[in-house]
């Protein structure tokens, strides 16, 4: 499944729109605003567009890494429409979804017809199907398809899916051309995992017990639901399907390994209200954004991997899951985010990762790191507030901090690249770890468990893997990604406060670590405020409002 991602926690603060939205009238007003509220947010960012150079190379995608295909010809476009499928709730008229890309895997895509800044809403869809809670994290399989067909939605999700890549017809068809063969592959692997496999969600019967249930079902041509065509929907469901459900537009949206936008996680978009849930989409909406600036002619892109990882991960993950493969070449700024120790790419190949290699290794260390913070975090949000347990939960988010602390040394000390991608997990993860020490410190119940001196030490350690962070988020999104807003945010709160109870601590870190040119309290309460801008510019670009008005006059 394709990853989807926090948004609006990404901001680190809930905002109070004063509404004022009841003269509304209609969609199409609503509509309005939103085009009005894309057309401000162009006009006041000052963004990578004003700066001399941009760090990703988003008009030269190589081959599987930006859309798959060089930008497009905007005069020769075949437009795709799909009879089967609603509209979905917006679609941005600076978009077209087209069908002659030269991509195997269906061919379609969305491409921008005129620039687009960051931070434009392009669609906002209603899930065809949300998966139960019992399929999260799980990966897809016929117990899934069982499920889809046994929908009280059924008939009009499995019509909608043959549109799906790959398709009746490519499954169907002749076997002409190398993609097919590919699918074809794919389908008799299927077939025969489930005719050997003893594992209760691929054995034949469970087959035979799904096409069963589907009697009540057909095809679009009005032919019974059969084997092949249950395996299909399999393909089709691991192809197209995303974290939380299946779209039929966003599942239109190609993958790059930089790509120019994200698709919302639904839950996410209410998960930061405590009090107004009104303020955000339902859970079954979800919403592609643009996260960088984006030319015309270029596909729209989203990441289809779940996390940052290296590319030799990424192209295994890729071939495994969606069955194309985005080779062994890098562009250039993604290169010099890759390469290790002496400057040459780790070997990658789409059948297997080399378990051995310096990026796994990293990147197993990472995920057992992350589950630890997880389940230290949520061991943390659950305590009670005693004084007891209070300087027991600050004990171990310490030992958590001085352990991401020490994953950055290794990994840096492994990887001899200090800007290489594995890092911005690593410091994200330090930086999440620092913010739950202060986090269970705030929580303890009468006098805070750290000293003054701790505390600042932590501070500046916040700042520290704040500002290496930002730097290759800067690298890897360019400067207007909701993530660089975060760490922008992050940063300008450890300074506030280290600028209020100990500047001397950052003047140390001026003299060890950041910057030859912080060395008065002057110097760093600019930085302070420069990086609070960023945050408040950024955040402004991806206005939450349009999306909610048109919602609201559904
Ligand atoms: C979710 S669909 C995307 C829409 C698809 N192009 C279509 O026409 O249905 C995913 C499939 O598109 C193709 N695809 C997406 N991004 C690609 C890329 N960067 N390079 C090559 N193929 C890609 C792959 O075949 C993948 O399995």
């Amino acid at each position: 499944m394709a990853a989807e991602e926090d948004p609006f926690g990404a901001f680190g603060d809930s905002d109070d729109d004063g509404d004022g939205d009841n003269n509304v009238q209609d969609v199409k007003k609503a509509q309005d605003l939103l085009q009005a509220a894309n057309t401000a947010t162009t006009k006041t960012c000052q963004t990578d567009k004003d700066r001399s150079t941009t760090t990703t190379d988003s008009t030269t995608p190589v081959h599987g890494q930006g859309s798959g295909v060089d930008l497009v010809d905007l005069t020769n476009l075949e437009e795709c429409s799909f009879p089967a499928w609603d509209s979905p709730v917006y679609v941005s008229s600076d978009v077209k979804l087209v069908s002659s890309l030269p991509l195997f895997g269906g061919g379609r895509g969305f491409v921008a017809l005129r620039q687009l800044a960051p931070g434009t809403l392009v669609l906002l869809e209603e899930a065809l199907m949300m998966w139960p809670d019992e399929q999260l994290g799980q990966p897809l399989s016929l117990t899934s398809v069982q499920r889809l067909v046994n929908h009280e939605n059924a008939a009009k999700i499995v019509a909608c899916l043959e549109d799906f890549h790959p398709t009746k017809t490519v499954v169907d068809g002749p076997v002409e051309s190398e993609f097919p063969v590919q699918v074809e592959t794919m389908m008799e692997s299927l077939l025969t995992q489930q005719q050997s496999n003893t594992d209760a969600n691929t054995t034949p019967q469970l087959l035979a017990q799904i096409v069963q249930e589907c009697k009540t079902l057909q095809n679009r041509d009005n032919t019974a639901i059969s084997t092949k065509d249950i395996l299909r929907l399999l393909l089709a469901l691991r192809y197209n399907g995303l974290e939380s459900g299946l779209y039929c537009y966003v599942a239109m949206i190609n993958h790059s390994c930089q790509p120019n936008c994200v698709k919302f996680l639904p839950k996410a978009a209410s998960s930061n209200t405590d009090d107004n849930t009104d303020d955000f989409l339902p859970p079954t909406f979800s919403e592609v954004r643009t996260t960088r600036w984006v030319n015309p002619g270029e596909c729209l892109t989203i990441s289809y991997v779940p996390r940052i990882l290296s590319h030799a991960s990424r192209r295994h993950h890729l071939w495994e899951q969606h069955r194309f493969d985005i080779g062994a070449q890098l562009t250039p700024s993604l290169q010099r985010m890759e390469v290790v120790t002496n400057g040459g790419l780790p070997p990658s190949s789409k059948e297997y990762v080399d378990d051995n290699s310096i990026t796994s290794r990293i990147e197993n260390a990472i995920a057992e790191m992350d589950v630890l913070f997880q389940t230290t975090k949520n061991a943390i949000l659950s305590s009670s507030s005693s004084v007891v347990s209070g300087r027991k939960m600050v004990e171990q988010a310490k030992a958590l901090e001085v352990s991401l602390c020490e994953l950055f040394s290794q990994a840096l000390e492994q990887l001899q690249n200090n800007n290489h991608i594995l890092l911005i997990p690593c410091l994200v993860l330090h930086l999440d770890a620092c913010d739950l020490v202060l986090q269970a410190d705030a929580k303890s119940s009468t006098t805070a468990i750290l000293s003054h001196k701790q505390r600042c030490m932590l501070l500046g350690r916040m700042v520290v893997t704040g500002m290496k962070l930002l730097e290759l988020q800067q690298a890897y999104w360019g400067h207007d990604h909701y993530d660089v807003a975060r760490t922008c945010l992050d940063l300008s709160q450890a300074i506030q406060e280290l600028l209020s109870k100990s500047p001397d601590t950052l003047y140390q870190l001026e003299t060890r670590t950041v910057s030859n040119h912080l060395k008065t309290f002057r110097d760093w309460s600019t930085l302070e405020h420069k990086h609070r801008k960023e945050h408040e510019r950024i955040k402004e670009m991806y206005p939450r409002d349009a999306a909610k008005y048109i919602l609201k006059k559904l």
